[in-house]
């Protein structure tokens, strides 16, 4: 007690999980999946499993096949792929799943299997049902395993806006695996390139030179390894890309700090995302963003020249868009004003001041913006 009438409640959250690279985890002989989340002293040998359509199509069998063979009774939950489905109702379909299995509370891990859409709506499931229940994130997009499922943020749309309810929430474990990237098209790989070339942009210039230098061939390759160039490149990029997501996570996972370089690519984006309603996917509009950025801070002269359009040739190389026709001023202002709402009043705008290294800007004005939109227009390569 430190008053008359007044008790002080003090106590600190640890996050202690682990983020695994593992090279065929659905090999009976790969013993993680079995294992993964289920730290209690008395296991349970039950499981659910919730799957992406898609995934489930592709990898179902050979899911079910490995709970099988460790000898582990799964219950599988398969959910409708995209973005429109990542609202509350979809969280209720998934709870009322949990209720069917008769989830216990710490000792069932709820595995997912999917993109960042199925992790993040899981994630909020999971994250509520008894007020959190251990959750394994399987992603298997490419955007899924270098940034949605290694953090700690789950997530739903509501309203107009974009990630709108969530959690702090993390993972009891997360599998990652750059076999499942085999099987995903090249618009949804692309789509995940646009966070890696954010990272690289704020923190890391030899992974912007590497995407430079062999972005395509990853995306050829489907970060396969089929030549001995991509294969090395390939686990580079990924192992840079989760290592310098997670050192800007780690220190700041609930985010008590705003100013959030990994922020880079999401000031206008999220406002484009739902207003293109499914045209854009959200790594689309990270790039679109960064684009805009990138050319507020060369306008203002704390990029130079060549690094910003270095920026956007990398972009334009990954073939991933710059511009689109819904972004304008309105949209600009509005986005700006939930974004710093959402930023607790600031604009703490990251902005990139070479390549691999960034600032923040707080004092940008709307002319500023539209100004930059204008001058992206004019320099727009004709396609
Ligand atoms: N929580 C976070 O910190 C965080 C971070 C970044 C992004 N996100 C969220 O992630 C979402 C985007 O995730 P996404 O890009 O992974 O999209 P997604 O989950 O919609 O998956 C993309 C598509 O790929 C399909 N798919 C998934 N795995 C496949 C595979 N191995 N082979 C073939 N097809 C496959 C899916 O069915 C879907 O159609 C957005 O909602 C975004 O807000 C969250
Ligand atoms: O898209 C996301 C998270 O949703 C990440 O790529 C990104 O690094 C950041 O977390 C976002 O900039 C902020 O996300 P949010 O708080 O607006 O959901
Ligand atoms: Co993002």
């Amino acid at each position: 007690m430190i008053g008359l009438e007044t008790y002080r409640v003090s106590a600190q959250a640890l996050a202690d999980y682990e983020v695994t690279f593992s090279d065929d985890i659905l090999d009976r002989a790969s013993p993680e999946l079995a294992t993964c989340g289920n730290r209690t002293e008395t296991r349970s040998r039950r499981r659910i499993a919730v799957l992406d359509e898609s995934v489930n199509a592709l990898y179902g069998t050979r899911i079910r096949e490995y709970f099988e063979w460790h000898g582990l009774e799964c219950q599988y939950v398969v959910l409708p792929p995209g973005e429109q489905h990542k609202v509350m109702e979809t969280v209720l379909t998934v709870i009322a799943e949990f209720d069917r299995f008769g989830l216990d509370r710490r000792r069932e891990p709820v595995i997912s299997f999917g993109g960042g859409v199925l992790l993040d709506l899981v994630g909020v499931a999971t994250s509520m049902y008894r007020r959190g229940v251990p959750h394994v994130r399987v992603p298997t997009t490419l955007l899924g395993q270098v940034d949605a499922a290694i953090g700690a943020k789950t997530g739903i749309n509501h309203g107009a806006h974009k990630n709108r309810l969530g959690s702090f929430q993390q993972p009891a474990g997360v599998l990652l695996d750059r076999r499942f990237l085999a099987s995903l098209d090249e618009r949804h790989l692309r789509n995940g390139m646009a966070e890696i070339v954010k990272l690289a942009v704020v923190r890391d210039e030899r992974l912007f030179e590497l995407l430079e230098e062999h972005g395509e061939l990853l995306i050829e390759e489907r970060f396969q390894g089929s030549s001995p160039t991509g294969e090395r490149v390939a686990r580079q990029v990924l192992h840079r890309s989760v290592q310098g997501m997670l050192a800007e996570l780690e220190p700041n996972l609930w985010e008590r700090e705003l100013d959030r370089l990994v922020d880079f690519g999401h000031s206008v984006g999220p406002a484009l995302e739902m207003r293109a309603d499914g045209e854009l996917l959200h790594g689309e509009t990270v790039a679109i963003d960064i684009a805009l950025f990138t050319t507020v801070a060369a306008s203002r002269g704390v990029l130079d020249d060549k690094a910003g359009r270095r920026i956007l040739e990398l972009l334009h190389r990954l073939a991933l868009p710059t511009d689109h026709h819904l972004l304008d001023g309105d949209l600009l202002r509005r986005a700006m004003t939930d974004t710093v709402r959402h930023r607790d009043g600031r604009q703490r705008l990251p902005v990139p001041v070479g390549i691999g290294a960034a600032t923040f800007l707080n004092d940008v004005s709307d002319e500023e913006l539209r100004s930059a939109l204008r001058h992206r227009r004019r320099e727009a390569v004709p396609t």
